[in-house]
């Protein structure tokens, strides 16, 4: 097609080819042409630039249009709590109250624990996830009530997911399959239960330590994390699924992967903190196949492998192979009016629990025992007195750690309670409204599916509960420092029928590898240990950005 000034040209050449006489008067004729050609191509092009002008204004204006309606979409809860007279940090279009924790630029229980310390003088602070509204509880009486008095109000812990795979693990799980799964898998974590694994994680200690002694012999400075991961990973597999020790270490690379894909979350948790209920809504899995498919197989051969009946290890998998005769498991009773919860126990059910025992069971101790020792390193006067009282007990124990033995590590538990107050690893806690619900003694309101948070973290380094809250001092756990204490001033394992259920085996199976430590070997600082702890940003739980100690083998 030819454009307006082609066909100008056309008539520029028409003129030229006229000849002799005509040609001067032509040219002028032409030129004239051509000016009025020049001219009409002048408005022409006006009104095309005009039209275009006009065009680009308007997707301007739409442009501007749709990020205004976004922009009014993604803040327009943002009145919530001003309307209702609560206090709270000004939330950031989009982000809320969580921007740096979405962003990954700091991890969600700094996060949390900041918002804390912005309003000393509130008992709640008004927050946003994402663009939903969520309140923080600052007040400990508050937080009694929902996490212990009214718990019936809170059960749910509000992350459930798809109820396929791993979607139902008794962490995730909301309250109606919850209630059915703590209520027959509490007895699997008594202490009777746990006193017979307690050999199982002795003879981890102690390939563990044959192991650091080959490492130090090499170089003392080791870096921390991933060292006492091995012990746990080792620890935990052999208690939850009868793996070897040395079947372990030949995992260690995969067990790694794992480790990498259920740790560091996916912005598929902001999504669901925007639409809430979005993933159970949808049956969207949190976790990829490969992590179920992971769990699914390896049940499957423990349980071929024990021909599907419990054997003499009397671990995890062999209490779970108890229940699985029954079939079906129950919920309590709590009424004579209310039907009795029951749930087929599946082998995918299986697997949802060896999964979240196994994720639950060496990564919170893995991080724990890492500051532990990293404060130890710190506060050698502390470590002194730790050595002594191991030493003291194995001697009367005949150096066997027994669950005896270990119940009287009593100095040790304070220097674990103490470092867990600095540390708390599962932070913030969390729960959901299931009806509407008064705040205590305020005039606030908790919507039905509405999101309460309690930051550990932050009641744990508020100076009203813990003067000096920075400083590592294990005193503060003595006997009768503890009994003074409001029973949610301290809460790593959280509180009330949620709390952790894996507990008591996190406190022995820590106990057990430290005490096999300092019987061997003291820790000292590097230079990385004498700086503040960095937590990782990318991460669900707490843990510290790497860090290095000394491992020096004891002179005994
Ligand atoms: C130092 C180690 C550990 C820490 C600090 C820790 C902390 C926590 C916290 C804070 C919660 C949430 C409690 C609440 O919402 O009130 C929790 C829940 C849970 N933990 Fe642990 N945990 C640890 C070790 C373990 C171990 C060893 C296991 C399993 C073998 C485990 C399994 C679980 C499970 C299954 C839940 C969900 C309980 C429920 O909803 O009924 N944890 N843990």
């Amino acid at each position: 097609m030819l454009t307006p000034a082609r066909r100008l040209s056309r008539a520029e050449r028409g003129g030229a080819e006229r000849g002799g006489a005509e040609r001067g008067a032509a040219t002028v004729a032409t030129t004239r042409a051509t000016d009025s050609h020049r001219g009409v191509s002048f408005s022409f092009d006006n009104k095309s630039q005009l039209r275009a002008t006009v065009m680009a204004y308007a997707y301007l204006a739409l442009a501007a249009a749709a990020c205004y309606l976004l922009y009014r979409y993604v803040t327009r809860n943002f009145s919530y709590w001003e309307q209702r007279n609560v206090n709270g940090p000004r939330p950031v279009p989009l982000f809320g109250s969580l921007q740096a924790s979405a962003l990954r630029k700091r991890n969600i229980a700094v996060v949390f624990r900041d918002i804390y310390n912005q309003f000393p003088n509130d008992k709640v602070v008004g927050m946003y996830r994402m663009t939903t509204p969520c309140l923080l509880v600052r007040d400990l009486d508050i937080a009694k009530a929902i996490l212990i008095k009214d718990f019936d109000y809170f059960s749910d812990r509000g992350v459930s997911f798809s109820e396929r795979g791993l979607g139902n693990n008794l962490f995730h799980a909301d309250t109606d399959i919850w209630r059915v799964l703590r209520n027959r898998f509490t007895p699997i974590f008594t202490s009777t239960k746990l006193k017979n694994m307690v050999y199982l994680m002795e003879q981890g200690g102690d390939r563990f330590v044959e192991y650091l002694q080959g490492l130090c012999a090499e170089r003392q400075e080791q870096e921390l994390h991933p060292l006492i991961q091995r012990y746990t990973v080792a620890t935990i597999s052999a208690c939850a699924f009868g793996l070897d020790f040395d079947t372990i270490a030949d995992k260690m690379h995969v067990l790694q992967k794992l480790d990498d894909i259920i740790f560091s979350p996916s912005f598929i948790d902001e999504v669901d903190m925007m639409f809430p209920g979005v993933l159970k809504k949808f049956n969207m899995d949190i976790f990829p196949k490969e992590i179920s498919d992971f769990f699914d197989s390896l049940v499957t051969k423990v349980v071929t492998q024990r021909n599907g009946k419990p054997t003499s290890r009397r671990d995890f998998m062999d209490l779970i192979l108890e229940l699985r005769q029954q079939r079906e498991i129950q919920g309590p009773k709590r009424s004579s009016e209310e039907q009795q919860r029951t749930l087929e126990l599946t082998d995918d059910i299986i697997a949802a629990q060896a999964f979240v025992f196994y994720a639950g069971g060496y990564e919170t101790s893995a991080s724990t025992m890492s500051f532990m020792l990293y404060e130890l390193a710190r506060n050698p006067d502390v470590q002194e007195r730790v050595i002594q009282e191991v030493d003291e007990v194995m001697m009367k124990y005949d150096g066997k750690l027994t669950f005896e033995a270990l119940n009287e590590l009593k100095y040790m538990e304070q220097v674990f309670d103490e470092t867990l107050r600095l540390y708390p690893i599962v932070d913030p806690l969390q729960r959901r409204a299931q009806q509407d619900y008064q705040i205590l003694g305020t005039d606030v309101t908790v919507k039905k599916g509405q999101m309460v948070f309690v930051s550990a973290g932050g009641i744990h380094r508020d100076a009203q509960y813990y003067p000096d809250p920075d400083r590592f001092d294990p005193d503060r756990f003595s006997p009768e420092n503890a009994s003074k204490r409001h029973p949610c001033a301290y809460m790593p394992f959280g509180v009330g029928p949620r709390n952790c259920i894996g507990m008591r085996f996190a406190k022995i199976q820590s106990r057990t590898c430290l005490a096999k430590i300092f019987s061997s070997f003291r820790v000292s600082g590097t230079r990385e240990v004498m700086q503040d702890v960095r937590f990782v940003p990318r991460r669900f739980i707490l843990g510290s950005a790497p860090l290095k100690i000394n491992i020096i083998p004891r002179k005994l």
